[in-house]
């Protein structure tokens, strides 16, 4: 794809009271300075990010190897971008592989009358494809500046470069023949809100193509080497209403098998199109499945979808399931509002879940409107002392009476014990930082002499467990279709996810290069601060 440059020529201005239309200037001198100054005493804290945490939040690329003198920079940048976001594909293996016709064509398949090849569309024109050269913009602001609030600049002088990422939806000639794929659906890791949307609409959609041998791995990776766990086979039939409830139809687990063992059974099984439903890790074990098919020379697609209820994958707008959990979440701060506020001098504390982000909780705090207090990860606190927590509660019940803090599981580990412990997937299991902040709080208040009553709410599994939302639902299906769509397009080694409203494919290896964080600079932190009004509870000093 040819590089499209644009010039950015601002043509609409935004009317101003500073503007000459205003006889004898601005009625308020400097207005816009003072406003934002008073408002963002407040708020702008400009938290000191260490380097680490700097590159996690900002979502692209690291720009400390770019020569900015040269005065191609820009189009080498751009290049580089295109060959990192380039989807691999069955043909990289199998050059002389040759597409046919798609047999996903609405209009031949309502109703869907099944056997292949006879029911292959016709020619008849249809105008439901993805162009292989579409593309979406990832990211869409112009900042004029480094200093603008959340600016994602690659050079000093925060030149627009634009982004692009390959469109998601269902190709003109795909890779596979419907009635030579058998595909496999698994689900890794912990549960979120929607998997079984996905399932269900990537069984659907499979069908819709004409496959007919769609088989369930039970219990994640680990159905793949367990003899004791079978094949679960799958069709519309079986589908058809399993989005009604939460939970995965397959079952989840952590741990299993070795990237070898699963892919020998792939090849057992005759499995070549693998749909793999999961986070961080389950998109890490999918890539590694996908390089060793690649090696094997086994045409085989893996497509991922990514599941995490933490929102902590890069460059998408959202995961589903974190909507669902964010709802569910505002349950938890309510009861814990209503229990803190009847009581005297009460204190609410709502554990959430977040093993490094801190998203379900900044964002279940900023929607419930409730929450005095928001802890997360990425921004340090302390509980005693003069800027503590614990003192900022104090001040809570002398001028409200009540509080509510919500703090997310991943927050304030440096005030714990570190346990070294990891689960079967290798992710560390953290100290319960919920159950700490409620034994310090009853602590403090007790050696002070002040009367404070605290209920702690711990919903952890609650959030997840669940159906998913509407909203969500939705993301589900179109995440789910566009898999397939994906998978007989050819690619393999690829996920699907939202980038500015629109579906796009990216290669594994850049949505999983870390966990997405929470920017602490960021517009939608600095609004959570705004609305619990909570200070910072740490010195410049202590960082
Ligand atoms: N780096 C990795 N390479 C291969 N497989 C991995 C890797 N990390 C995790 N896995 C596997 O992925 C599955 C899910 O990982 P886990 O971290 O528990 O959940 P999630 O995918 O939600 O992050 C587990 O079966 C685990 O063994
Ligand atoms: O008890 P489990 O199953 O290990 O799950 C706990 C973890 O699951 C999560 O909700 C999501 O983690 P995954 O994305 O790895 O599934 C984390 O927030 C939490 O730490
Ligand atoms: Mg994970």
């Amino acid at each position: 794809m040819g590089t499209i440059s644009h010039v950015i020529t601002p043509k609409l201005t935004l009317p101003h009271l500073t503007s000459s239309r205003f006889h004898g200037g601005s009625l308020f001198p400097h207005s816009n300075d003072r406003v934002s100054t008073l408002k963002l005493a407040r708020v702008s804290r400009k938290i000191r990010v260490s380097s680490e945490l700097k590159s996690q939040t900002s979502s692209t690329i690291s720009h400390s190897a770019i020569d900015f003198s040269d005065p191609d920079w820009k189009a080498k940048f751009q290049e580089d971008f295109e060959a990192r976001f380039r989807l691999p594909h069955i043909t990289d293996v199998f050059p002389d592989d040759l597409p046919i016709p798609s047999t996903f064509c609405l209009k031949m398949r309502t109703p869907i009358t099944g056997d292949f090849p006879g029911n292959y569309p016709s020619d008849e024109e249809w105008h439901g494809y993805i162009n292989n050269n579409d593309r979406v913009l990832l990211k869409t602001i112009h900042y004029s500046s480094p200093t603008s609030a959340g600016a994602e600049c690659i050079d000093p002088g925060c030149t627009w470069v634009e982004q692009w990422v390959h469109r998601a939806g269902p190709r003109e000639k795909i890779y596979f023949q419907p009635e030579h794929v058998k595909a496999a659906i698994v689900t890794c890791g912990g549960l979120c809100p929607g998997l079984n949307d996905v399932i269900r609409q990537i069984v659907i959609t499979l069908e819709i193509y004409g496959v007919n041998k769609i088989v369930g791995i039970p219990f994640g990776y680990r159905g793949f080497s367990d003899q004791e766990l079978t094949e679960v086979p799958l069709s519309r039939k079986v589908v058809q209403n399993i989005h009604l409830s939460g939970g995965s139809l397959l079952g989840v687990s952590r741990g299993g098998p070795s990237v070898n063992d699963i892919v020998d059974s792939l090849e057992k099984r005759g499995i070549n199109m693998l749909f793999v439903l999961g986070g961080n890790g389950t998109h890490a074990g999918a890539n590694a499945i996908h390089n060793e098919c690649c090696k094997r020379r086994l045409k085989v697609a893996v497509v991922g979808v990514p599941k995490t209820i933490d929102n902590d994958i890069l460059l998408m707008d959202k995961t589903f399931g974190f909507d669902t959990a964010v709802e569910e979440a505002q349950r938890a701060i309510n009861s814990a509002y209503i229990e803190a506020h009847s009581a005297y001098h009460g204190i609410g504390v709502v554990k959430l879940m977040g093993r490094s982000s801190g998203f379900i909780a900044m964002h279940a705090s900023l929607s419930s409107g409730q929450v005095d207090i928001c802890l997360i990860p990425e921004v340090p606190f302390k509980l005693h002392g003069p800027h503590g927590v614990l003192n900022h509660l104090k001040y809570l019940l002398q001028t409200k009476g009540s509080a509510v803090l919500c703090v997310a599981e991943g927050a304030g580990q440096d005030l714990l014990q570190k346990t070294n412990a990891t689960d079967a997937s290798g992710n560390a299991v953290l100290g319960d930082i919920g159950v700490r902040v409620q034994q310090e709080i009853k602590k403090y208040f007790k050696e002070i002499g002040v009367h404070a009553d605290v209920k702690y709410i711990d919903p952890t599994y609650m959030i997840r467990a669940c159906r998913a939302n509407a909203s969500d639902g939705i993301l589900c299906t179109v995440l789910g279709q566009n898999a397939v769509h994906g998978a007989f397009a050819g690619f393999s080694g690829i996920t699907v996810g939202i980038c500015n409203t629109h579906y796009a494919y990216l290669p594994i290896p850049e949505v999983i290069s870390h966990p997405r964080l929470v920017d602490p600079n960021s517009r939608m932190w600095h609004r959570c601060l705004t609305s619990t009004g909570q200070p910072d509870f740490f010195d410049d000093y202590d960082l």
